[in-house]
């Protein structure tokens, strides 16, 4: 202090002056009751008005005119000590204001003294900041996202490019987000594990356990011991030391019950509850056990059906049926054949160092065909016929008999559209008949002459099944059902 008052003393009070104004930081003094004495010039600048207007004015007055919003003096007078704000000033900008009392000799507030800093620029580089990092975490969450869809797509690839089909590819991503429970429903053979799967690698329960539970397959008397395990001692013939259900083995990750339909009655509470509360109770325990798990179930059977029918319970339903993801047969996606065919020739040529490839003929029977199996029959198909053809070209004569002799026998005729109405397996049958016609005889009036039409007609129902003529003059069309 006393080393200040000497310095200080070589100074005249202008130079103070001089000093304090050189600065960019704004001083602004006030009595004990808060009349303005003096401000800065850095002050002045920020308050918008000549130091002339402020001197003598109290600081409750300024705020009164917005010109700080706060007034950190008034705010050390109310609290009686040192204080520090956020203040906007005259709507310039962003200050730091700190306030503090300068007490006189007795020890009683003579003076408030308040520093300000414009931070203007430090808190929009903190907005910036705080955008930045909550986009950074954004793209992160996307990588992640990419990482594990690329991942899936090394290993195994979902293939299909129909609209039905993609379509039901934007719900599995959806479903991987939301964590919820599924019900997948579809044909035998369709790819509804496949598509749990995929559910199950594109959430972020990706790095746990997915633990595939065909509900059909494991004996009734098992089932209930597999899913929730049992204590020691649970019963005759058990394990001593007791058993990990697959419940508990599926924890943080996804539990696939597979033919849902087949759970016995018995279990269905059990689910239910597990469901609902995600707790369970091994056998022969006391105490419940939670497990951290998303349940993806699937059937082919109506459980709507089932529930009518008492066999399946309706709450149970209801609560699996969440988010329903119905994957749709082959044959109302024909768009998908091919790509099907081809990935899996390809598949099965590698696995067998073969050579194979479709003759026209052959794809053209293949995407007629029905596929009642879905695509597991195509799969199981394309690597029979890669294993058993006598040439590289797979002919007409390498195809099992019912795809052989498709279309030669009314068995064929018998087959088409077996799951649609009357009228439309006979529009179904038109058809075929009309896209025969036009491949062999190439013009629609050579056409309609064989079949026994006018040439109109023959033009009504070539649009009415959207049959694509070319009319470049070659007589040659395009087959719809043969676009890719
Ligand atoms: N989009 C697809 N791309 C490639 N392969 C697929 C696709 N969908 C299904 N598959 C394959 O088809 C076969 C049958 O699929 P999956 O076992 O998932 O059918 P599912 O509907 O669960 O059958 P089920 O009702 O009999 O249990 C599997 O080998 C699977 O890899």
């Amino acid at each position: 202090m006393e080393k200040d008052a000497e310095i200080f003393a070589m100074f005249q009070t202008s130079r103070f002056i001089d000093i304090f104004n050189a600065l960019a930081d704004g001083i602004y003094i006030s009595d004990a009751q808060g009349t303005t004495i003096w401000l800065n010039n850095a002050s002045e600048n920020l308050c918008g008005l000549p130091k002339s207007q402020l001197i003598g004015q109290n600081v409750a007055d300024l705020e009164a005119l917005g010109i700080f919003n706060p007034s950190v003096t008034r705010l050390v007078m109310e609290s009686g000590k040192t204080t520090t704000t956020i203040q906007l000033v005259n709507n310039k900008g962003k200050f730091l204001v700190t306030g503090h009392i300068i007490p006189d000799e007795s020890g009683n507030p003579d003076l408030i003294v308040s520093h300000s800093r414009d931070i203007t620029e430090a808190a929009r580089a903190s907005s910036q900041l705080e955008e930045t990092s909550a986009l950074l975490k954004r793209y992160s969450e996307e990588i992640q996202l990419m990482k594990r869809e690329a991942n899936q797509n090394l290993s195994r690839t979902v293939i299909g490019n129909s609209r039905a089909y993609l379509a039901l590819l934007d719900l599995i991503k959806k479903a991987a987000v939301a964590d919820t429970t599924a019900l997948i429903t579809g044909e035998t053979g369709v790819g509804k594990s496949y598509l749990a799967e995929q559910i199950h690698q594109l959430s972020e329960r990706c790095a746990a356990p997915f633990i595939h539970v065909n509900c059909s397959a494991i004996p009734e008397t098992l089932l209930e011991s597999e899913l929730f395990g049992y204590q020691k001692g649970a019963f005759t013939g058990a394990n001593h030391s007791g058993k990990l259900g697959l419940v508990k083995m599926a924890d943080k990750g996804t539990l696939f019950l597979d033919e849902i339909s087949d759970l016995p009655y018995h279990l269905q509470s059990k689910l239910l509850l597990l469901l609902q509360n995600k707790t369970f109770m091994p056998i022969g325990g006391t105490k419940t056990y939670t497990a951290d798990i998303r349940i993806i179930a699937a059937t082919n059977a109506n459980l709507l059906d089932l529930v009518r029918q008492g066999k399946f319970r309706h709450d149970l339903y209801y609560r699996l049926n969440i988010l329903p993801i119905n994957v749709p047969a082959l044959r109302e996606r024909k768009e998908d054949i091919f790509p099907l065919l081809h990935h899996n020739l390809k598949k099965f040529n590698a696995k067998h160092n073969q050579k194979r490839r479709f003759s026209a003929e052959v794809l053209d029977r293949l995407h007629h065909y029905e596929w009642p199996g879905n695509v597991r029959e195509l799969e199981n198909l394309v690597e029979r016929i890669v294993i058993t053809s006598k040439l590289d070209e797979i002919l007409i004569t390498d195809l099992p008999e019912e795809l052989r002799n498709m279309g030669e026998n009314e068995d064929h005729l018998l087959t088409i559209g077996g799951h649609l109405s009357l009228n439309e397996r006979l529009e179904k049958i038109e058809l075929e008949i009309i896209t025969h016609a036009l491949k062999q005889h190439k013009t629609t009036r050579k056409t309609a002459a064989a079949l026994g039409i006018t040439q109109s007609l023959l033009m009504r129902r070539i649009k009415k099944y959207g049959i694509a003529v070319d009319h470049s003059g070659d007589g040659s069309f395009d087959d719809p059902l043969f676009k890719l």
